[in-house]
């Protein structure tokens, strides 16, 4: 079923103990792990991932925008964090990274940057539990949704096995949210469009119900 994965550092990290209080019905909380390198953006520390970790019972998955994925893999299992997902533009191996992520018996996924085509990723096509579309420039807060992102998505979900959930990340907010599924979206991370709105939870269930009605439709017209 569709489904919304809004990004923590979108919230307001000064109060995040009272952030993640107040987050009731979030089916998945994300978390982008940013190491100022690989992006320019610093955003979490293992201290404060284990504190979130510790804080909330919403499952979280992180997308490693850091340049050494290899490095985070243990300390994020050991964490609790279910998802783990890193930048094949950055792995020389990316079949270590997914199988190492297994072996802690999380699931194990890629992302993929707005400029890198489908086909980096398709050798790995049977190991993949998740795929994250960046649909911005993944370095500039606040940059806008990039359309290129949708036949992108279009050629993945052709050439994923069925198991493997796409998401679209950046700049996805109400007003694409129904592209962005029509091509085939699983689930979005949605950093401003849940947390810089007046009320991030009222906001986050009109967001899943109307993403689940989009699906809905995309997968009756489709049969
Ligand atoms: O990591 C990224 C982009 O690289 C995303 O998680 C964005 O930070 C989501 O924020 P919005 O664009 O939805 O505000």
């Amino acid at each position: 079923m569709f489904t919304i994965s809004p990004s923590l550092y979108s919230a307001d990290l000064l109060n995040i103990r009272q952030v993640l209080r107040s987050l009731e019905g979030f089916e998945h909380l994300h978390l982008d792990v940013d190491d100022g390198n690989f992006v320019r953006g610093i955003s979490f520390g293992m201290d404060v991932i284990e504190g979130v970790a510790e804080c909330t019972d919403i499952p979280l998955d992180a997308h490693l925008e850091v340049l050494n994925p290899m490095d985070y893999v243990a300390p994020l299992a050991r964490a609790g964090v279910e998802l783990i997902c890193a930048h094949v533009e950055v792995l020389d191996f990316p079949s270590l990274f997914l199988s190492s992520v297994h072996r802690y018996g999380k699931k194990a996924g890629l992302a993929l940057n707005i400029k890198t085509p489908i086909a980096y990723i398709e050798p790995y096509a049977d190991q993949l539990d998740q795929l994250i579309l960046v649909s911005c420039e993944a370095d500039v807060d606040g940059l806008p949704f990039r359309r290129g992102v949708l036949k992108k998505l279009s050629e993945a979900r052709l050439k994923l096995e069925e198991h493997t959930k796409i998401w679209v990340d950046g700049g996805v907010n109400k007003s694409n949210l129904r592209s962005v599924v029509d091509a085939g979206a699983d689930g979005v991370v949605l950093g401003r469009a849940v947390f810089g709105s007046e009320n991030p939870v009222d906001t986050y269930v009109q967001l899943l119900e109307l993403g689940r009605g989009y699906e809905k439709e995309r997968d009756s017209n489709a049969v």
